[in-house]
């Protein structure tokens, strides 16, 4: 096929190359360190800076609220609505179906983002699918649906989001397609690669090429952010301190003289 022929976006759905690596490369260990420091809202403040308004995934919530921070890259996979003829209960007996090949292909540090269409009549996975991602290394899993099995997650210690929890099996609602495929995860594009970070509050998107700066700005907004709460804390007034002004800023340096920001 010649370039005049080639599908709109080629075969990476319209990604630019990025020079950061293939999408399931692990992320430098040092952009892992700072990502894992820091708030999704953050996240969301330094990818506005650079024009990116659509990346918190809309409506999802942790299911286990003392897991660590999820910090990992998007492994994708797709569902589209389930038919009766398809969907039936033997096809779990293959083990090329897409789900249960989905989850036997997450690798370590890998996030398992599934696109259920926002629709959440049925789980898109239950606790021992959940249980086995852990096993794998998996860094998290994350639906725009729903999950079955939610006491199983509660203590699973594998961080989980979803649009809300469901006792139906997917096959009801949902017919897995294909996986490392971009998709839409509750109203937010996410393509293979991208970095999913997750909090007490919920999910981000960060478009992999993007990730290594925005973690070290997203660092450096949070030091500041420290010395800011400080000072509204101790009675002051927001203009000239939030956001701050000049005068603010010099004492903000004098203080991070003794305060250094996490990570040098
Ligand atoms: O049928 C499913 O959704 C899978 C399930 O319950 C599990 O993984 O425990
Ligand atoms: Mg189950």
């Amino acid at each position: 096929m010649d370039d005049a022929q080639a599908p709109a976006g080629g075969a990476d759905g319209g990604r630019v190359a990025t020079g950061q690596g293939a999408p399931d490369e692990p992320l430098p260990a040092e952009v892992l360190a700072a990502l894992r420091l820091v708030s999704t809202a953050t996240l969301t403040t330094q990818l506005m800076a650079r024009g990116l308004r659509n990346t918190f995934l809309v409506g999802l919530r942790p299911l286990n609220s003392g897991s660590p921070r999820m910090v990992g890259t998007a492994f994708t996979l797709r569902y589209i609505p389930a038919r009766e003829d398809l969907d039936v209960l033997s096809v779990f007996r293959d083990p090329e179906h897409p789900q249960r090949k989905a989850v036997e292909s997450v690798g370590p540090g890998q996030v398992l983002v599934m696109d259920c269409r926002g629709r959440g009549r049925a789980a898109s996975l239950g606790g021992i699918l959940g249980t086995r991602l852990l096993r794998r290394g998996a860094a998290g899993v994350v639906t725009d649906g729903a999950v079955r099995d939610s006491p199983t997650f509660a203590t699973l210690g594998l961080p989980a989001y979803s649009a809300g929890v469901s006792g139906t099996t997917n096959l009801v609602q949902h017919h897995a397609v294909d996986m490392q495929v971009p998709i839409g995860c509750a109203e937010v594009a996410v393509y293979p690669g991208d970095v999913m970070v997750g909090d007490a509050e919920g999910v981000v998107c960060v478009p992999r090429e993007l990730a290594a700066e925005v973690a070290s700005d997203a660092v450096a907004q949070e030091h500041l952010e420290e010395f800011v709460q400080a000072q509204i804390e101790a009675g002051a007034a927001l203009p000239g301190v939030y956001p701050p002004n000049d005068a603010t800023m010099t004492r903000y340096r004098a203080w991070a003289v003794d305060n250094p920001p996490p990570l040098g």
